[in-house]
């Protein structure tokens, strides 16, 4: 199916309500009573693509406002120090506003009488799934671009942990039960907290934040401009939507609001952008991926480049390469080899001697002759990866690696296949 095609199908499957059940009934009663109006008729719904997400029950056109939540409702750096929250820390505590929010969020849940009962009982009881849970052992198994993201959000991950667990106060109780800290935020309600932020926190802008701040502690080491937002956060992303966020005032007070850049059906899932990402980026930050993403790519290694065409670079043309940053971003897309690969293959493979370098990569004006062979050595590229990863892929499914992964790396190979088709 074409990428219109799975995209139509995509939008129209039927979905299921979820209005009635009684979390979602909270949070709107809880939403309603403290100022929020729904304009858009917003529906919560199961789709069979996505999971749950959001309809709207009448057509959004393109600059109509999506939702509008008032500040009061977001959890921000503002709520954090206008609580006792803060007080769980020794006071010369640095941590990041990720640390907190994922603090804050299990703090919460164990709460009997939490103001954010409604929300935390919308949220997911398992944390979505991401690459960074795997064990350091599997992670060494994926293809390098995956492995390397996995290990970086694994390493956030846990110093975020190690930085919590330095800095919460040894003798602080819980008021609500009298249990030690470590009693309740221990390494698997932390890990719930830690990947609900890093996959539904938003981007607010700091300096309203301090605006909006009453108190100030010198706990936070970088700027307070990520923010939980209830309602909001059931939007799902999708590489087609554009959407802008941003506080505004209406009517004298302070919201965070959504508005569409694109429109979308009346009784369609409404999707929001998330950011232009790659499937590695949403798969490693968010827990899925987007078959036929218009952000994909096929990751080149610059030493594949070498060793799969059998290129070397005399010194000069090794310090061209250094010295303009062409060993970095090499990939390839349906648009074809992004500009620095291109420029590579190039310097590599030009055997007339060419004194101006430059000017041909900065003015595109590469000879045919090259450019003919462009899609030759893309192809061989491409086949090269296409096989290696069929044998991960082969190693993965025996080891049983999570589905996850494996659905990743088979849309991954079908990519490869297809851009190797391209080329022929
Ligand atoms: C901000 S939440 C969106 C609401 C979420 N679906 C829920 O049920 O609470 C982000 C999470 O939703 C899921 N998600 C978002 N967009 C998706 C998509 N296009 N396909 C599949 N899952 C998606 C992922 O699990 C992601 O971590």
């Amino acid at each position: 199916m074409g990428r219109t095609g799975r995209k139509r199908a995509h939008k129209n499957a039927p979905s299921q309500a979820l209005d009635h059940h009684e979390s979602a009934v909270n949070l709107r009663r809880f939403m309603s009573r403290n100022g929020f109006n729904d304009e858009s008729d917003l529906k919560l719904r199961n789709f069979p693509q996505t999971g749950r997400g959001v309809a709207a029950w009448r057509p959004l056109h393109e600059n109509d406002v999506i939702i509008r939540v008032p500040f009061h409702l977001l959890i921000t750096y503002a709520t954090l120090t206008s609580s006792n929250f803060p007080r769980l820390f020794v006071p010369t505590s640095k941590l990041t506003i990720h640390d907190l929010l994922a603090a804050f969020l299990v703090l919460q849940r164990h709460k009997t009488n939490s103001f954010w009962s409604d929300y935390i009982d919308s949220l997911p009881p398992e944390p979505p799934w991401l690459p960074a849970l795997l064990s350091e052992e599997r992670t060494e198994l994926l293809p390098v671009d995956l492995k390397l993201a996995a290990k970086k959000s694994r390493r956030s991950l846990e110093e975020s942990w190690s930085r919590l667990a330095r800095s919460i106060r040894s003798d602080w109780t819980c008021g609500c039960c009298g249990k030690n800290a470590d009693r309740v935020i221990d390494l698997h309600s932390f890990i719930w907290g830690y990947v609900l932020v890093n996959t539904r926190a938003v981007y607010v802008d700091p300096e309203t934040i301090r605006g909006e701040c009453d108190r100030a502690t010198d706990i936070l080491s970088d700027e307070p401009c990520m923010a939980l937002c209830p309602f909001l956060d059931m939007f799902n992303h999708s590489d087609d939507a554009a959407t802008r966020a941003e506080f505004v005032r209406h009517e004298g007070q302070l919201f965070y609001q959504l508005t569409t850049l694109t429109g979308s059906k009346k009784y369609r899932q409404v999707f929001i952008s998330y950011g232009g990402h790659d499937n590695v980026k949403l798969l490693t930050e968010y827990g899925f991926f987007i078959p036929g993403n218009c952000y994909d790519s096929v990751p080149i290694q610059v030493e594949e480049v070498f060793q799969v065409l059998k290129l070397v670079l005399d010194n000069s043309r090794y310090k061209f390469v250094q010295k303009h940053g062409l060993n970095k971003s090499l990939f390839i897309s349906e648009a074809g080899a992004s500009f620095n690969l291109k420029a590579l293959l190039f310097v590599a493979s030009d055997t007339s001697e060419t004194k101006n370098l430059a000017s041909v990569v900065y003015n595109d004006s590469y000879p045919e002759s090259f450019v003919k062979s462009t899609g030759r050595m893309c192809h061989k590229l491409l086949y090269f990866h296409a096989e290696k990863l069929q044998s991960v892929l082969k190693i993965l499914q025996d080891l049983e690696l999570d589905s996850l992964v494996i659905d990743f790396l088979r849309y991954r190979l079908d990519l490869m296949k297809k851009l190797c088709d391209n080329k022929q």
